[in-house]
């Protein structure tokens, strides 16, 4: 059921006055990529580099957001498609609070990346492809679920049995096949530094 008699309220500080005194840009990286690839750990290094920085970013990550938020969702592309639109529109307060988010989710699906970039406005919303073959993912299996999906103890997993759209025209893209951790930060900071959404 959708509520009815509900009006917006405008905010007394706008999104403009906070990143005027913040100083910087207010907007989403999107993180997307096969379990194992390296989201989380990217997106983690880039916000411990920002923070150095003295800029405040914050990550979002798929295991967290389905403890609390989105506990109630499983993997079923309709739970997956809910997972993605629900983070988009946390996204979307976290970027009118003036801050910068990092999300971390598989977000295998190319429609549902899309629906989150058409919902924040121009320059608010990078996709990162964090590109890393499922034979490599496998190998490095952090947390023991590529081989569970092999077993067949879980079903629905990305790349075994539901698919990875890969992004058609990403930001970014950073191989971490090919690249350390270091390095595909360093990629990350320089893309933001030559668009001045952060300054040195
Ligand atoms: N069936 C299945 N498929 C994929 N991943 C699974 C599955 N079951 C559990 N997990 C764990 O959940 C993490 C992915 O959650 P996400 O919210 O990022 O997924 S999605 O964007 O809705 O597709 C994912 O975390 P990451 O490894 O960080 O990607 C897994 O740890
Ligand atoms: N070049 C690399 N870039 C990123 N992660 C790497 C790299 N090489 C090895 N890894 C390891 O791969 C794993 C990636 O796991 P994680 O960041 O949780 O991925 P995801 O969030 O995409 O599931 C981590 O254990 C990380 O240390």
């Amino acid at each position: 059921m959708t509520a009815n008699n509900i009006v917006w309220h405008d905010a007394s500080v706008t999104k403009e006055e906070r990143r005027e005194k913040n100083k910087y840009q207010s907007y989403v990286l999107w993180f997307t990529g096969l379990s194992g690839s390296g989201k989380s750990t990217l997106a983690n290094a880039l916000a411990r580099y920002l923070y150095e920085s003295n800029i405040q970013a914050y990550v979002l990550d798929g295991d967290n957001i389905r403890h609390g938020l989105n506990k109630d969702l499983g993997f079923t592309d309709d739970d997956r498609k809910e997972n993605i639109r629900r983070i988009g529109e946390v996204s979307k307060l976290f970027v009118d609070s003036g801050q910068i988010v990092l999300t971390a989710f598989i977000s295998p699906f190319r429609e549902d990346r899309q629906q989150v970039k058409d919902i924040l406005s121009d320059n608010e919303f990078f996709e990162v492809y964090v590109k890393c073959s499922l034979d490599e993912c496998e190998v490095r299996d952090p947390k023991g679920l590529y081989k569970k999906a092999r077993n067949n103890e879980i079903k629905h997993f990305t790349g075994i049995d539901s698919p990875y759209e890969e992004p058609v025209n990403p930001a970014i893209t950073v191989d971490t096949e090919s690249q350390d951790i270091e390095a595909s930060v360093k990629q990350i900071v320089n893309f933001l530094l030559e668009k001045g959404l952060i300054q040195n």
